[in-house]
């Protein structure tokens, strides 16, 4: 099958498959793995993984998992493969051999963690998550204790001074360096190649993903939003489940294209209309 072209794309070099005009970006709880009850529960089938690698060979090497997980927890998540990926939201960022950090992770952080975990280590319902460089805390387990939660990482942030954020996830609060974005991961990867000069397309689920949205979007790319809810992402996928379809065609080298919406530039989340047609 060929490849689908878009006339106003970026344009391959002189011989090389249609399907090298485009960079995908990846998220992964939520759009490549259902969401499950805890974050040690996910998995990964091995027909994902095997379309992922053949989808990633088909784009010249130009995809990427951007994720809020850490590398090491991705690289053990994929294995026995290892993608390039933004872990943490941004904040860690490994392309090829080479990996940049934002930031350095300073005690009063670790210590903070190590308070976190005393607190609730032993909690059947609100869980820790240790990432190293960012900490969530999470109520899947205990939705009725959500605004406790929210309000005890509200807290902690602004005791940690300038220097982190709290991002808001899926019955989830995590603290993470200020600067990362999964927007900064992405611009970055695209600074780089094999993404420079290509259409970036990007895949995701949740509050995070729209940092990354609003890039691709002011870059002329495609940004797939999984399930329902308001979005700047300019086409949808009902499920993670869609997504793996929608990858293992891709990787069997159906056209990888669509046809662009119109994207204000005033346009809020709430008002952006969903109209892209994903070929
Ligand atoms: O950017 P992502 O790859 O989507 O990662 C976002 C967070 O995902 C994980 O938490 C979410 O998925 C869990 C497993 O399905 C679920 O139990 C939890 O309620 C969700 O919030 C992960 O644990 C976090 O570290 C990621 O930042």
């Amino acid at each position: 099958m060929t490849d689908s072209l878009q006339p106003d794309l970026p344009g391959p070099d002189a011989g090389s498959p249609a399907s090298h005009r485009f960079a995908l970006f990846l998220d992964f709880d939520g759009t490549l793995v259902d969401i499950a009850e805890r974050p040690d529960a996910v998995v990964l089938d091995p027909a994902t993984l095997d379309a992922l690698v053949r989808l990633q060979h088909r784009l010249g090497g130009a995809l990427a998992i951007v994720s809020g997980r850490n590398l090491a927890t991705l690289d053990a998540l994929f294995a026995p493969f290892r993608f390039d990926a933004s872990g943490l939201h941004g904040a860690e960022c490994r392309l090829g051999e080479r990996t940049h950090f934002e930031h350095g992770v300073p005690t009063h952080f670790r210590r903070m963690v190590d308070d976190l975990k005393h607190r609730f280590g032993a909690d059947t319902g609100l869980l820790v998550e240790d990432k190293g460089k960012a900490v969530s805390l999470h109520w899947r387990l205990a939705p009725e204790r959500a605004e406790d939660a929210l309000a005890a990482m509200t807290a902690i942030v602004a005791d940690l001074g300038g220097a982190y954020r709290l991002q808001h996830g899926k019955a989830v609060a995590e603290i993470v360096p200020v600067g990362a974005s999964k927007g900064v991961a992405i611009s970055r990867f695209l600074a780089e190649p094999p993404y420079r000069d290509r259409c970036p397309v990007f895949i995701g689920d949740d509050l995070t993903d729209e940092h990354g949205f609003e890039v691709v979007n002011a870059r002329g790319g495609l940004t797939i939003h999984v399930g329902a809810g308001p979005t700047r992402a300019q086409a949808r996928l009902a499920s993670p489940a869609e997504v793996r379809a929608r990858i293992a065609r891709w990787a069997d080298g159906e056209p990888i294209g669509f046809v662009p919406a119109k994207v204000p530039a005033s346009s809020t989340a709430a008002t952006v209309p969903t109209t892209t047609e994903l070929l």
